[in-house]
């Protein structure tokens, strides 16, 4: 879900109306979970977004909002503001750990993502991976790293 909001005056939604002061939520697991745009909904698939050229910032500007790649920042006017910086710090964090480890489930313990915790943001309930260094001397690398230049 997103951050819930309450509606300043009535009004009237698509036929449907709606008091004011009442407390409105963007229901973005519902969202997420349409087999129409996301088929095999639960099934963690980076692949369903090949061919999708555009960033999140620039998705979350299309005009037909059904278009968008998806809605965990939220939507319209009180759109998450910090959408730019998440984007790039979670691309540099996650595409850097990926090119220093790899990532294995442990047999015996099996992820699910069946169960989440947390109220309004969700996160899987914590499990454990066997990370691996794809290299040995990983360790003199990283700390001679310089810094990154970045091209968006
Ligand atoms: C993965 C990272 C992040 C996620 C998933 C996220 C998600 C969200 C969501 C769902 C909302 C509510 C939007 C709505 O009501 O429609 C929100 C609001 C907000 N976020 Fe983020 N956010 C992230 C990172 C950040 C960062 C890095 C900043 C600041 C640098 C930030 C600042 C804010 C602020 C100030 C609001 C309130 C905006 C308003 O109510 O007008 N967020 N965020």
């Amino acid at each position: 879900m997103a951050t819930p909001h309450c509606t300043s005056q009535d009004f009237a939604y698509r036929g449907m109306y709606i008091p004011k002061d009442t407390v409105v939520v963007l229901n973005c697991y519902t969202l997420h979970h349409n087999e129409e745009r996301y088929p095999d909904a639960s099934v963690f698939n980076p692949d369903r977004y090949l061919g999708d050229d555009l960033s999140c910032v620039e998705s979350a500007k299309l005009a037909n909002v059904m278009e968008r790649d998806h809605w965990t920042f939220g939507a319209g006017r009180r759109i998450c503001p910090g959408l730019p910086v998440a984007e790039r710090e979670l691309w540099l964090a996650i595409s850097r750990l990926l090119w220093s480890f790899t990532f294995h489930a442990l047999p015996e313990e099996p992820i699910s993502l069946e169960e989440y915790e947390g109220l309004s943001g969700r996160t899987p309930m914590p499990f454990k991976l066997n990370v691996i260094p794809r290299v040995g001397s990983l360790h003199s690398i990283l700390q001679n790293q310089d810094e990154i230049s970045l091209t968006f």
